[in-house]
């Protein structure tokens, strides 16, 4: 191991980290672990990330290096949680040349907005944008359909020398339902819950969505056509892959007959498809070799990731060095079983808090766990090395950053989310450093606000965790067994260790943070 880290010794990333000596901070770890959670928010409102994107020059805007000349030609249409408030913005920078628009938006969203006092993020009342709310719980229903409806004719409607804004973020797909004939719409979300209770990842979900549907997988792009087609989209997937966000409207994708059977088989699904699914699975479909050659040919097509969690990482690392940190961003693709992800934390906080050099099996089983919850041996070498520089040159406090969507497996029947979980179980691990009470902090939180079925986005643990809730009669295991993170943290010292942004209109999955506090700390 010392051999991989010496490697990076000599790579020139490393003159991104400040050399800066220790900086003496007043507030608490606790404190500045949630203003550095706050700033990730921030950096991917919906708002902020749509005026990032778009340059308005006169009567032309430049997305994404590509400048369109707007002659009262635009049309907007879009789909997704983050939609209202991106819409909105996009209205104040070129509502001047908006012919028309309609966005499909959660159920709710418009009032929930007002009571939070976020008016920035809705519609002016003389807008010419028709908001539509739909899928209640998010699930598709027939307001969702109707939506979908208006966005389909809107785009189809469009000549060449119309522009199409279409702006996504999560929960696109099921505010955008459009099944192919026969499939009812009922047909389509009995496929698509199967698969979700199944166990399918949202990679597998959506390639069903794709070829179940008009206008994903590049199906309203093919209504645009031959208008120019420009996408803005908010990542909530790992990789930020634009044929999955809201299963690509934009995004031209072939369906392969071998690979929907396949997924539908593996999930045991084969055998319980109604007749109408069969059918459309089961004809030769032209429309996508036509999609495929227009994609080819015109270019008509642009799609542009505006923002995800890597956005908020950075975002995050640069509050974090304001307030005393060295910062260092692990990954933002974090994903796989909370129990292993709570088990990488915590080698690397016993790697970052030893004080002599750790011992080598530390990094062997970074380096060996790591890639089994998404994380690239390259970030954990690079990582690995920014905390021994920190330990070994006094550099201070360190903000280890990543991002990305870890699993439960569900097994009991407690209220409580994947960023709770996570924390009490990275409490646990750094309990088991015995390290003295200043100790290393770790926050994990949802950036949508909302973590699983609860109030909370997530929670602040330390190793003293479980002697503080031992001492207040709660017993840790049995919460944990129960996935019943969000009572025990509501009970706990009056519910202080919970992170309760509200409502962040945004979301780009979720943000885990590893505060480690300057040495000297001493480790058994
Ligand atoms: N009691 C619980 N304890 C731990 N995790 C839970 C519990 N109940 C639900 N979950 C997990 O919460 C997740 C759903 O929560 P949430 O609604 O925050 O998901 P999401 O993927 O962020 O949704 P979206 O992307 O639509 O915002 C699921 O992964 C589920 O396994
Ligand atoms: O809408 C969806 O498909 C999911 O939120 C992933 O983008």
């Amino acid at each position: 191991m010392a051999r991989v880290l010496s490697l990076f010794r000599s790579q020139p990333f490393l003159h991104l980290v400040a050399r800066r000596k220790p900086t003496f901070c007043k507030m608490s770890m606790d404190t500045r672990a949630r203003e550095v959670f706050a700033a990730a928010v921030e950096a991917v409102q919906p708002d902020t990330v749509v005026c990032q994107s778009i340059e308005r020059k006169e009567d032309s805007v430049v997305i994404d290096g590509r400048t369109f000349t707007l002659k009262h030609n635009l049309h907007l249409v879009g789909f997704g949680k983050a939609v209202l408030g991106m819409a909105a913005e996009a209205e104040r920078i070129v509502g001047d040349h908006l012919v028309k628009g309609v966005i499909s938006v959660p159920h709710g969203i418009q009032q929930t907005l007002q009571q939070h006092g976020k008016d920035h993020l809705l519609l002016k009342e003389n807008s010419r944008i028709k908001v539509i709310e739909g899928a209640k719980h998010n699930l598709p229903d027939t307001d969702a359909q109707k939506a979908a409806e208006e966005i389909k004719h809107l785009a189809s409607e469009l000549t060449e020398k119309d522009l199409l804004l279409v702006l996504i973020s999560g929960g696109g797909s099921a505010l955008l339902p459009a099944p192919i004939p026969p499939i009812t719409l009922q047909e389509k979300l009995d496929v698509t819950r199967r698969l979700a209770g199944a166990g399918a990842t949202i990679q597998e979900l959506n390639t069903i969505r794709r070829a179940l549907s008009l206008l994903k997988g590049g199906g309203l792009a093919h209504h645009a056509h031959p208008a120019q087609v420009v996408a803005l989209i908010l990542s909530d997937v790992i990789g930020d892959p634009i044929d999955i966000i809201a299963s690509g409207p934009t995004v031209m994708s072939q369906v392969w007959p071998e690979e929907v059977l396949s997924i539908l088989e593996r999930y045991k699904l084969l055998n319980l498809l109604p007749t109408s699914v069969k059918e459309v699975l089961d004809k030769p479909n032209s429309r996508w070799k036509e999609h495929k050659e227009e994609s080819d040919t015109s270019g008509h097509v642009l799609n542009a990731v505006i923002g995800s969690n890597g956005v908020a990482l950075k975002r995050a690392g640069l509050c974090a060095r304001e307030l005393g940190f060295l910062p260092v961003v692990l990954s933002p693709s974090v994903c796989g079983d909370v129990q292993s992800v709570s088990r990488l934390y915590g080698l690397l906080a016993r790697f970052a808090c030893s004080r002599e050099e750790p011992p080598p099996d530390i990094a062997t089983e970074v380096l060996k766990l790591g890639p089994e919850v998404g994380v690239e041996s390259w970030d954990l070498c690079r990582t690995m090395q920014v905390l021994e520089k920190g330990r070994t040159e006094g550099w201070g406090a360190t903000c280890l950053l990543a991002g990305g969507e870890p699993t439960v497996e569900l097994t009991g029947k407690g209220r409580g989310g994947r960023n709770q979980e996570l924390a009490m179980r990275v409490g646990l691990e750094l309990r088991s450093l015995g390290l003295p009470p200043k100790g290393p902090v770790f926050l994990s939180g949802g950036t949508d606000g909302q973590d699983g079925p609860t109030e909370a986005a997530g929670a602040i643990t330390d190793g003293g965790l479980y002697d503080e809730a031992k001492a207040q009669g709660l017993d840790i295991d049995n919460f944990l067994i129960n996935n019943d993170s969000y009572t025990f943290f509501s009970r706990l010292s009056g519910g202080q260790r919970l992170l309760v942004p509200g409502l962040t209109c945004t979301n780009v999955m979720d943000v885990h943070m590893l505060l480690i506090p300057a040495i000297p700390i001493i480790i058994r």
